[in-house]
């Protein structure tokens, strides 16, 4: 398939280090709000992308596969101009991050992968949710969906933010979303993971149960040469929402030194 034009959100000097944000399944690029002020004050081009599927970009029939989110990207980056850039993902897009990292090594200057799996099992789990998608719609997930992303303490104590997160789940398209759980389906990164020579940061939040430390970060950051891991207290699977202190701190702080 070939690449879409993907919409994206640019803000900060036009001359800075680029670094583009891509999200979660489910998501679309306002998961990013909070890291961009402190980015864009260090000086960071800083540029969100709602990924294939998702918010404002195209949806383009299924199946999708991994390459084709990592398609897009490069596409991206052709039509701004940009020869390298930072990439900050996180789940599907520390997903499609990796894969640049493997594939288009030249394009990236460093890598920060957030919650993310490099092996995302079983298969039979995201082809349920895919039929569940087409069948009743994204906001028949939207619910569970929140409850990967939130601890629950943060939404007992942040009901309006958690609504927001539900609200933009259940907003994204059926089509888009159902494919995109089958690219997961499909990924495989596991073996690729030591052909990544991109400076890597990789953040995990402890309370994650969707790509929980042990089973989904830690490997990444062992199969990845010279990689960093950082596991954050306090954070379920959307960590950089819920913890977007210590997460865009361990974030500048890997691109300042990339
Ligand atoms: O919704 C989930 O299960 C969590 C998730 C896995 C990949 C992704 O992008 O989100």
């Amino acid at each position: 398939m070939s690449a879409v034009k993907l919409h994206r959100v640019e803000q900060g000097p036009r001359d800075g280090p680029v670094v583009v944000f891509g999200g979660s399944l489910g998501s679309d690029l306002r998961m990013w709000e909070p890291q961009v002020a402190p980015l864009v004050e260090r000086g960071f081009r800083v540029v969100r992308y709602d990924t294939r599927g998702h918010g404002a970009s195209p949806v383009p029939p299924g199946p999708y596969e991994l390459e084709d989110l990592g398609a897009d990207v490069l596409a991206l980056l052709d039509e701004l101009g940009v020869e390298r850039a930072h990439h900050v993902g996180l789940s599907l897009g520390g997903m499609t991050g990796m894969w640049l990292g493997v594939h288009a090594p030249e394009r990236i200057a460093s890598l920060v992968l957030c919650c993310t799996s490099a092996r995302l099992g079983p298969p039979s789990m995201w082809a349920d949710r895919a039929r569940t998608v087409r069948a009743e719609g994204t906001a028949a997930v939207a619910e569970a969906g929140v409850g990967r992303w939130l601890t629950p303490g943060y939404r007992e104590r942040h009901p309006d933010r958690a609504e927001f997160l539900r609200a933009m789940i259940a907003a994204v398209p059926a089509e888009g979303y159902a494919a995109c759980c089958g690219a997961i389906e499909r990924m495989d990164l596991l073996d690729l993971l030591p052909k990544i020579t991109a400076p890597t940061l990789v953040i995990a939040g402890a309370e994650d149960p969707a790509t929980a430390p042990a089973e989904h970060a830690r490997p990444i950051a062992e199969g990845i040469p010279g990689a960093r891991l950082e596991v954050v207290a306090d954070a379920a699977h959307l960590g950089s929402y819920e913890r977007p202190g210590e997460f865009t701190r361990l974030i500048l702080d890997h691109l300042e030194r990339a």
